[in-house]
């Protein structure tokens, strides 16, 4: 048992970090900037509730951050009262966060400067997947590091990689981003036509999901689409975050990315519409507009 401290309790970290008590069995702190979250996981999961990220971080062997952006991350690493005022020598940060892969370069450096070590740890399988304790984790460190924080990160996770040095993570994730991108929009045309020709989306998706065209998204995503419900899941303004880490990156490697700068401008639509919290798959609430 390790003593694991957790800042974010957002849709995703909350469920994370109750596996990390559950599951993994460990002494977990937590901080969340609306107090009252902190307090309700506390009672909930029976770990202890901290006013400051440094509070949670004392003594802690490892600290996990599950927030918005690079901002956020570093307000609650490097800034004020942050978690790396708090960290002991030895300890690992593990962010969570899907941000740059600078900042990933920044914080290991903090890190490095104070004998700590750093993981960038993005995630991906969305709300269901945190909820249920199998999500996809691609990190970017050393080996030492990983092996240290894997059985930690074990459980909350079906799927853990190390894929290269800091940063790795992050730009795996951004990978992760531009494929799904282009595929909720595929997805989200499939519907709105299936619709316009009178067929039961129900039955469309019972049987293509088998075939090729089956997906994660097709799969988890298509009876709310159908209902026109979004209000659950990844947020809009955090993807259109994302694609804009994805979308500079590209500007410094090379890569031509056409249908992703494409959505990313539909979503700057559904944001328009006042959907900057609603789910990605409101794309298809562009289409029926
Ligand atoms: N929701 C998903 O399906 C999903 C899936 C994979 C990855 N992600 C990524 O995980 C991260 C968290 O996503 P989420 O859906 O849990 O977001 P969320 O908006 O539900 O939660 C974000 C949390 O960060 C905290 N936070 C933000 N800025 C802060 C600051 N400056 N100081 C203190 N606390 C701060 C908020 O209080 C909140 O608890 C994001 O980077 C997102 O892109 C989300
Ligand atoms: O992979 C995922 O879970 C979604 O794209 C959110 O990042």
């Amino acid at each position: 048992m390790a003593t694991v401290a957790f800042i974010g309790l957002g849709v995703m970290g909350y469920p994370m970090a109750g596996y990390l008590k559950t599951k993994g069995g460990h002494d977990v702190r937590v901080y969340n900037r609306t107090t009252a979250k902190a307090e309700k996981w506390a009672a909930e999961f029976g770990g202890t509730a901290c006013a400051l990220p440094s509070e949670a971080a004392t003594g802690a062997d490892f600290v996990f951050t599950c927030v918005g952006n690079d901002d956020d991350l570093r307000a609650v690493t490097l800034g004020a009262n942050g978690a790396l005022d708090g960290m002991k020598e030895g300890a690992i940060l593990i962010d969570n966060t899907t941000a740059s892969a600078e900042v990933a370069r920044e914080l290991a450096e903090a890190c490095a400067k104070k004998g700590c070590g750093f993981l960038d740890a993005p995630v991906s399988g969305g709300q269901a997947g945190a909820e249920n304790g199998v999500l996809t984790v691609m990190v970017g460190g050393d080996e030492a590091t990983f092996a240290k924080a894997q059985p930690v990160i074990d459980a909350y996770a079906r799927m853990v990689g190390l894929m290269g040095p800091v940063g790795s993570g992050q730009l795996t994730k951004m990978i992760n981003q531009i494929c799904i991108a282009g595929l909720v929009q595929g997805l989200s045309e499939g519907i709105h036509f299936a619709k316009k020709a009178g067929l039961d989306i129900e039955k469309v998706v019972e049987v293509i999901s088998k075939g090729a065209a089956g997906s994660w998204q097709m799969e988890n995503r298509h009876k709310t689409m159908n209902a026109g419900e979004y209000e659950h899941g990844f947020a809009i303004d955090w993807m259109r975050k994302d694609l804009d880490i994805v979308l500079n990156e590209a500007k410094r490697n090379g890569a031509t990315l056409p249908v992703t700068a494409l959505v990313d401008q539909f979503y700057a639509d559904v944001q328009a519409m006042g959907g900057n919290r609603w789910d990605t798959s409101a794309l298809l609430a562009r289409l029926e507009k």
